[in-house]
């Protein structure tokens, strides 16, 4: 769509003060709902909370990168980075360009640096940097030419992407292919009888920086600078494909597409210290309840140097594809992955392992007439837990056939080449994956205390992710909701796992309700679990106490002195400068029946 109207962009009260002629610096302000602002102003005071909303509107200035280490060392890899970085550019722009307030440039043999803490030498830092200020003043006599982008554009532009096609909502008049495009973002503000816009259609026309008349808006809100990959019509006809690459940025981070696949994997730290904080064994068997795509998943494999069994499980079938691509990707053959509800996670115990698999044996038997049945559960599909269950029947004629357990009835040939391939996936141990061609398994669940160890990295509100640029969708109730889901889940976990066993439980969000709440909950149920200090240590303390607002209709119990020492709450303003995180170890004691 390209719409004629002229900008029509909404007055905005995150407009920074007004820059220098042409050079602008980016200074968003995160707005939150009125409710939701005052319940963490009251959890973290407001001066703290003020500087973690600010923190949480920029990226962090480094990335963080485990290795594999079944592949590689983290020397060898240090190595090739500080290689790439010196010779590919991965560092292109991180120099030269003014930054704002002290976040000086790096030396080039700094960017690359170990992480400091104890128990994380499989960590890598790379160093990025910004602010960086703006200038589009260089041909002054020049009319500037402008890209908005959505603000979601924005927040992936700020982590290094590039602007495409659908994440552009406004864009100059003649804008051609090759043009340099200056590129701001869209945010919501409030609106007068309530909620939230964004102020602007799709497809309309800007008229220009100094020309136009909303310009001032988007002082502190321009991302950076780049060049148009093809001409303002068809950035609003095209379904998908680059709109502007971008060339300058307000923050520079190194891109690692395609860099050293398999040997590395770009993921927060916190994602990492909760992954050792499992202290996986090899040889034990794990469930990672929340899995997809799989970055804590493979951090496990790893530390159980792909010995043992890791059961990855998330609801949605692409999902459980991107574990076993990942999976696949670093060679790790102990991750199981399955498609599966973790609400339904627990099977109940009077269905019997076999009850399907016997079942359809008797069926065959009483069917084929006498025949010699051998069922060997290593060497076939076999999954007690898989609603896909496979026999491999073998009649005295030699015969192979497989049976579905949701339809003993029916009877396939295997093939002897089949028969093979399974005892060779014996000998091999499990494999790499349990699909092929697309297809995924589906779980029936597990029985109870069928695990070691079982992670809950909890989908939540995700209000610890960083950049955001907005955070107004969420209220008291969705936050409330978030917890309720993550209870419900928690109560899975307790059932899995075995006596002596371990839980984590881990959150992306700065949000008590789901956290500090949620372990409040968990000690308060099940008096058989202890939470227990952690190894590595990188966060902070929890939050202490309970709270009561609007005049108690809001009530919240959090923890004691002693349980907030136990627990890692990674703040995004604290000079590690991560993503907001959380995490809770508790052991699981005997069960009183
Ligand atoms: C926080 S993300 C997990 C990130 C992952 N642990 C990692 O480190 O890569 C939460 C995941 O939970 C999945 N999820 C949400 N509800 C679920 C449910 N009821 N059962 C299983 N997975 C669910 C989502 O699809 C999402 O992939």
């Amino acid at each position: 769509m390209d719409s004629s109207s002229s900008s029509s962009h909404s007055p905005s009260a995150a407009a920074a003060p007004a820059p220098d002629a042409g050079r602008y610096t980016f200074s968003p302000k995160l707005r939150w709902q009125p409710e939701v602002e005052e319940y963490f102003a009251a959890a973290y005071g407001r001066d703290r909370f003020a500087r973690i909303s600010e923190a949480l509107a920029r990226p962090s200035r480094y990335s963080c990168i485990r290795v594999n280490t079944l592949k590689s060392s983290t020397d060898a890899v240090m190595h090739k980075l500080m290689d790439l970085v010196c010779e590919n550019g991965l560092s292109d722009g991180i120099y030269g360009m003014e930054i704002v307030g002290g976040d000086q440039p790096h030396e080039q043999s700094s960017l690359v640096r170990k992480c400091p803490y104890a128990g994380l030498e499989n960590v890598l830092f790379v160093q990025g940097s910004g602010p960086h200020v703006l200038n589009y003043n260089s041909q002054p006599d020049q009319s500037v030419k402008e890209v908005i982008v959505s603000r979601k554009c924005a927040e992936s532009v700020l982590r290094g992407a590039q602007v495409f096609v659908p994440g552009v909502l406004a864009c100059s008049s003649h804008v051609e292919k090759g043009d340099k495009v200056a590129v701001s973002v869209a945010i919501e503000q409030p609106v007068k009888d309530g909620g939230w816009a964004v102020g602007i259609t799709r497809g309309t026309v800007l008229q220009g920086l100094q020309s136009d008349v909303h310009y001032e808006e988007r002082n502190g809100l321009y991302i950076g600078q780049g060049t148009s990959a093809m001409p303002r019509s068809g950035i609003f006809r095209v379904p998908h494909g680059i709109a502007v690459e971008m060339t300058e940025r307000v923050y520079k981070l190194p891109s690692f597409n395609d860099v050293l696949e398999g040997e590395i994997f770009l993921q927060n730290l916190p994602s990492v210290v909760a992954a050792h904080v499992l202290d996986p064994q090899p040889g034990e068997r794990i469930l990672d309840m929340c899995a997809a795509p799989g970055g804590k998943t493979t951090a496990i494999a790893i530390l159980m140097r792909d010995k043992g069994e890791v059961v990855a499980l998330d609801r949605s079938h692409n999902k459980v594809m991107d574990i076993l691509k990942l999976a696949s990707e670093m060679d790790l053959n102990c991750i199981k992955a399955y498609k599966l509800d973790a609400l339904k996670s627990v099977r109940k115990t009077d269905e019997a392992t076999n009850v399907g698999m016997g079942e359809a044996i008797k069926t065959l038997a009483e069917d084929s007439g006498p025949c010699h049945v051998t069922v060997d559960v290593r060497a076939t599909n076999v999954n007690e837990e898989s609603s896909t269950t496979t026999v491999v029947v073998q009649s005295e004629t030699e015969q192979l056939f497989s049976v579905d357990d949701k339809n003993p009835e029916s009877r396939k040939y295997v093939s002897k080449a089949e028969l093979r391939k399974n005892l060779r996936r014996m000998k091999n141990g499990p494999g790499r994956n349990n699909c092929s061609g697309g297809r995924v398994e589906k779980s029936k669940g597990f029985f109870p205390n069928s695990f070691d160890r079982v992670l809950l990295d909890a989908p939540c509100s995700a209000l610890g992710l960083r950049p955001r640029l907005f955070a107004g969708e969420e209220t008291l109730e969705s936050l409330k909701t978030h917890a309720k889901y993550q209870r419900r889940m928690f109560d899975q976990a307790v059932k899995l796992v075995r006596p002596g066993g371990v839980i984590v439980y881990s959150t992306c969000t700065i949000n008590p309700g789901e956290n500090e709440a949620l372990v409040r909950y968990a000690l308060d149920t099940y008096k058989f679990l202890s939470l227990v200090s952690q190894h590595p240590k990188v966060g902070g303390p929890g939050i202490v106490g309970s709270c009561e607002l609007f005049n108690k209709t809001y009530t919240e119990e959090w923890l004691t002195e002693h349980e907030a020492e136990l627990v890692q709450r990674f703040d995004p303003s604290s000079p590690v400068d991560t993503i907001g995180f959380f995490i809770a170890k508790f052991n699981v004691g005997e069960r009183q029946v």
